[in-house]
Parts: C-alpha cells; structure tokens; sequence
C-alpha cells in the first residue's frame, strides 16, 4: 500500500493524516496544538507539525501542507524569522488596508489587479504595517512567504528555492488569479522595496523531497485545502466552520468583485475559488458557552431547545472585529433585549444564528458572482454541532450536507500528495462519505433580523 501524507496547520492546531494513496482511507492521524494569539512564531508551526507527523511523515511516500492563508512570514538573508508572523486574524493592518486602496486609486483598481480588495487579513497590508511600525525589522526582511510556504520550506530542508502554490499565492495582494502571475509592483507598494517571494509551483508538480525521502507537493491554503479534499459537484458551497468562517465554491473563471465581499482566490487544482471569510466563528460558540457557564455540548441542547429567532435577540458576533462585513474595530452586540427574551437557551441560539447569518451573507455574495448554489457542504469543528447543522439548514435555505467526520484540509493536501506522486493529470478519484443531510429549512425572518440589527448598528 503506497501511503501520503496530508497537512493541516491551521490557526489552532496542525493535524496530520496518513492515507492509502489508491482509496483515499485513512490508516492513521496525529495533531498538536498552536500558540494562542494573532501574531505567532512560525517556528511553534514547525515544531507542532514534527509532534503531529512523528510516526507518520516518515511512512508516506508523499507529503503536503495545507495552511491557514495571508499568514506574513518574514525572513532575514540566513533564512531566520525577523519576527512573529501576523495571521490572517490580526486586524492591526487595517488602516494599512485602507491607504493601500486609496493609493492604487479605490476597490475596483485592486479588484482589477489581484481579484480582492484590501483588508487587514492579506498578507500586502501586513507588509505595509511591518515597513511603518517596524522599520529595523522591516529592513532586515529578504523574503516573504506564508505560512504554509514555511512548512514545505523546513521539510525539504531549507532549501535556496522557497515554493508556493495559486492557491496560496492569491492570498497576498501581489498575485493575480486571472494571470497567473506576480505583480511586483504590488508588492514594493505595499512594502516600499522589491523582496523574495516563493517561486508558484504547477498544482500537481513535485518540488522536492523530506529528510526521510518523501516527495513533497507544492500545498496550498487551508480552504483550497478543504476543496480538494471533498469532491464537490457543481451547485456545491462549501462553509467552513473553524476560527474563520468561510464559504467558498470551485469556478472556471476568476472573480473580481470590488465591492470587496468575495475575494477571487485561486484553487489548488489551477481553477479558481471565489470566497467569503469572517474572523468570527467557531470561537463565537466557545466564548457564548463560557458566558453561560456550560460547555460546547451544553451549549448544543440549550439552542436546540429554543424556538428560532431566539425569541427576538439576535448576536452581531463581531468579538475579534470583523473582515466580512469590513468592520475590523467593531465589537459583539446582543440586542433586542427583554426580561422574557433574556434566558440561556435564547442566548445560546442568538450565538448559533447569529454567526452563521454572516456566513448566510457570504453564501448570497458568491451567488451575486455568479456561483450556483444547490447545497452547502458543513465542515470544520463547529459543524459537528446539532444546532450548528440545524440553524444552518434553516438560514442558508438549501440542504446542508454534513461530510463523514474527517480532517478535510488534511485530506485535500494528502490527496495532492497522491496526485503529485502519480504524474497524473487529475487528482485521485477518492470517494466523500456523508454523514447527514439536513433537508432545508424554512425561512422563519432569522436572517431579516440579523440584517435589520446590524443595519442599525453599523449602516
Ligand atoms: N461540537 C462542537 N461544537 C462547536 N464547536 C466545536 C465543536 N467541536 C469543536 N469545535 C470548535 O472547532 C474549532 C476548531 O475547528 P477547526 O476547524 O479545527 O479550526 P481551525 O482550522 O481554525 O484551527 C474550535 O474552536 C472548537 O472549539
Ligand atoms: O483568512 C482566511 C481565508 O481567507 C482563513 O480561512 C484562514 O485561512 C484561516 O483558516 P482557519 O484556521 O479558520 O481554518
């Protein structure tokens, strides 16, 4: 049995999973937590992947690494880390976002050039903030990669050549999906000078080898990841639910949307992924679950045991900032209080709802470009919620398809691993197993009032 490994260092955690490079079956897993924070030593990601592979990187013939995307990895000229990286979820580039937009002249110029819009997530405003705020550290930076990039720069042994792949590379605001290529001009923008940046490796390319002999595929962004781990149809989206939300969809063309809301990524399969993301998510359930004094699981029945709506109270989980809507310094707002409204079970269905109206949002933006969408596909931690699933069903109003248990970013890089080490033309065909479907539900004015509180709070 030929074996690959698969990779997912993810913002909290870096999971591994050892597969049957033929059928796609799991044989094995390992994982080991991160840092807490949004600035991270890249180094604690190394250390965390070598605990989670330890047993399984050398048994496989293949590797790749899917990473959390935008992440600013900066290095000095020995290839040391100048400094923690700023993860997509660090909202201190925000007014860097801002005067970038303005300087290449608004939304549209940017969504021409890159097919996203800035926001303090991409790796360009991270740059900018790094060039203003840290000038000596700034001038010790002779590349840039990202997180992902650094991982399958340490297994191949540090190699001169640093690689990406498209999918990751059309996370930073200095490459375009539509034309496969650098914008340098970009670049020095956001920074102020020319640095290194990884070399973007073909989707199924081998592009060097581990310690332990095993060939290593170029990788990807964690959501590129994810859909090249499920086998999606068309009409599927595809909402992921970790420390981001994420709502995402395979397209044949790139997106350019400059309102902003959906970013023109690309795939890992040399297609494109038009996306929504918003920094509230899983955390939005743990943080509601701690006000009430219970755990996730408590958290579960208590919203299943409310009626929808929550009784009128509705959550605007804004509790790091938000990047969808562009709100990086809002807070959280609980409104619609009354005394009969004000009880735990409403609490915990006001957080369940009002966490995935924003990813309900994102759904309808993808369709606004375009995407078809005839279910929506749950993954990441907070899809194993019963009232994550039910909740879902009812606000994205289309069935809601819940994969077997799995590590689906893992899985996707594991299966690029597969496909960079059969010389094939297209990825392995590995079945999806299902969990559940969730017929969908009706429309029960969820949605209107979420929209109608944050109208009134943030215009
Ligand atoms: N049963 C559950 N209900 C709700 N949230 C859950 C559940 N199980 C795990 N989670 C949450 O999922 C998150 C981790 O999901 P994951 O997709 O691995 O995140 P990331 O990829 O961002 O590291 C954690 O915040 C955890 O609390
Ligand atoms: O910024 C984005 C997507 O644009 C995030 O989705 C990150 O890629 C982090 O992912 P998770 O750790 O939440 O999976």
């Amino acid at each position: 049995m030929t074996l690959v490994a698969g990779i997912d260092s993810s913002t909290q955690s870096c999971k591994v999973v050892l597969v049957d490079a033929d059928s796609g079956a799991v044989v094995a897993t390992g994982r080991a937590d991160h840092p807490d924070g949004t600035e991270v030593d890249p180094r604690a990601w190394w250390d965390a992947l070598q605990q989670a592979g330890d047993g399984l990187l050398e048994r496989a013939a293949a590797v790749a690494v899917g990473g959390q995307q935008h992440g600013m990895v900066v290095l000095d000229d020995a290839g040391e880390v100048v400094r923690p990286a700023l993860l997509w979820n660090d909202t201190r580039s925000a007014g860097a976002a801002r005067d970038l937009t303005a300087e290449l002249g608004g939304p549209a110029a940017w969504a021409e050039a890159v097919g996203l819009v800035p926001v303090a997530s991409f790796t360009v405003t991270k740059l900018r903030w790094l060039a203003r705020h840290e000038p000596d550290n700034a001038a010790r930076v002779e590349q840039v990669m990202l997180p992902h990039d650094y991982l399958s720069w340490q297994l191949a042994g540090r190699p001169n050549e640093a690689v990406t792949d498209r999918g990751d590379a059309s996370g930073t605001g200095y490459w375009s999906a539509a034309t496969n290529e650098y914008r340098p001009d970009l670049l020095e923008l956001g920074f102020g000078r020319t640095i290194g940046v990884p070399r973007v490796a073909a989707p199924a390319e081998v592009t060097g080898s581990t310690a332990s002999g095993a060939a290593i595929a170029p990788g990807t962004g964690d959501n590129m990841g994810a859909a090249l781990g499920l086998t999606l149809e068309p009409g599927d989206v595809v909402v992921s639910l970790g420390t981001s939300g994420t709502a995402f969809a395979v397209s044949e063309a790139p997106v350019a949307d400059r309102t902003g809301t959906v970013a023109g990524f690309a795939d890992a399969t040399g297609r494109h992924l038009p996306l929504v993301a918003t920094l509230n998510a899983a955390r939005v359930l743990t943080a509601a679950a701690t006000l009430l004094g219970t755990d996730l699981a408590g958290l579960d029945r208590l919203a299943l045991e409310a009626d929808s709506g929550a009784g009128g109270l509705v959550l605007l989980p804004y509790l790091d900032g938000e990047r969808t809507p562009d709100l990086p310094d809002a807070t959280g707002s609980l409104v619609n209080l009354t005394r009969a409204a004000m009880t735990p079970r409403n609490l915990a269905r006001a957080a369940v709802e009002g966490m995935l109206c924003g990813l309900a949002d994102g759904v309808d933006a993808l369709a606004a470009q375009g995407v078809s969408v005839r279910r929506v596909l749950l993954i990441g931690g907070a899809a194993k919620s019963a009232a994550v699933r039910a909740v879902a069903a009812e606000v994205f109003g289309t069935p809601v398809v819940v994969p077997a248990p799995g590590e689906y970013v893992a899985l996707g890089a594991a299966r690029q691993a597969a496909w960079a080490l059969s010389g094939a033309a297209t990825p392995p065909a590995w079945p999806l197993d299902v969990e559940t479907t969730v017929d969908a539900g009706a429309g029960t004015g969820v949605r209107e009032a979420y929209a109608a509180a944050r109208q009134r709070l943030h215009g």
